[in-house]
């Protein structure tokens, strides 16, 4: 494996007597698509902000495409690709004027009507940015975010605001931008689902560190929620949560003597397993 794109180890950050981060370590490798999730106020958006280079940490080592985000020049920075919670940007500008705009920084943009098209923005072309709705203003942050082709893609909370079907079109974007171009992308989201979609690993940031991270299937075992093994005894139904379900499963099968009626196991999901982490990191902090 070459060097990570994003390589972050034990960042803090204080904003006056509260530290948020607590010893952030997070790598990305090139190509892959990396989720960071936690709570309210875990510090996401700071934590992605630092990598971004438009927040100074207070301590910590990071690096990102080579470079420390605070000191990264102009070359840096074109090759990321930035997608903040809030834009407020340009209000009276067309939607394709200001894509346009964009697009001429960069030596290799991507054809602002095609970009236009795969947004679904071309009936906004000539509309003013101001004007658009919630989620076509964020399908123009996204635009934005990938106009100049960027290396690295940070996308914050993406699709916060989008309806289903243009939520369903934004994954199969990212897909396609991770697939066919290598793009290498860290997003935060609430959205587990969206992160076991379109995450290669999910990076749960809870306490002011990153707990856990793994890949959406390897993270259920990790954080251990027990699974659920039902069956029917007696006419009745029953169930047992155990985090050995097949050890359970042997011993009915042999106190029934033979198959047990009704059986079945319930792994649990990856948003089970996510509650438990965050009840047991709040616990733990109240506990100290
Ligand atoms: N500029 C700031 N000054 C002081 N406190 C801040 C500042 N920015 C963020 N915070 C605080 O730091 C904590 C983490 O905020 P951050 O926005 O990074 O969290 P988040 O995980 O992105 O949250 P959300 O999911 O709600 O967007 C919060 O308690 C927030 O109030």
């Amino acid at each position: 494996m070459g060097e990570p794109v994003v390589r972050a180890r034990d960042v803090r950050m204080r904003y006056g007597r509260a530290e948020v981060l607590r010893g952030v370590d997070l790598d990305v490798q090139a190509g892959e698509v990396v989720a960071l999730l936690g709570p309210n106020g875990a510090g996401k958006t700071t934590t992605i902000e630092i990598l971004e280079g438009f927040r100074p940490r207070s301590s910590g080592e990071v690096a990102v495409l080579g470079a420390d985000p605070g000191k990264g020049g102009d070359r840096w920075r074109a090759r990321l690709g930035v997608v903040l919670q809030n834009w407020q940007d340009h209000p009276r500008w067309g939607v394709r004027q200001l894509l346009a705009h964009i697009a001429a920084y960069y030596d290799d943009p991507r054809d602002v009507d095609e970009l236009l098209e795969v947004m679904g923005l071309a009936g906004q072309a000539g509309q003013a940015v101001g004007r658009l709705s919630g989620g076509q203003r964020r399908r123009l942050d996204v635009a934005l975010g990938i106009v100049g082709r960027p290396e690295l893609l940070f996308l914050d909370e993406p699709t916060s605001g989008f309806d289903p079907e243009a939520r369903r079109e934004f994954h199969g974007l990212v897909e396609r931008l991770a697939r066919d171009e290598g793009m290498t992308v860290l997003l935060t989201t609430h959205d587990l689902a969206e992160a076991e979609r379109l995450a290669d690993r999910i990076a749960i940031l809870v306490g002011g560190a990153v707990q856990v991270c793994g890949t959406p299937s390897g993270l259920a075992s990790v954080v251990r929620a027990a699974s659920e093994v039902r069956w029917t005894e007696d006419g009745a139904p029953r169930a047992e949560r155990t985090s050995d379900p097949s050890g359970l499963a042997y011993e009915l099968h042999r106190r029934f003597g033979g198959p047990v009626p009704g059986l079945e196991v319930r792994r649990p999901t990856l948003e089970q397993s996510y509650l438990d982490l965050v009840a047991g990191a709040a616990a733990e902090g109240r506990a100290a």
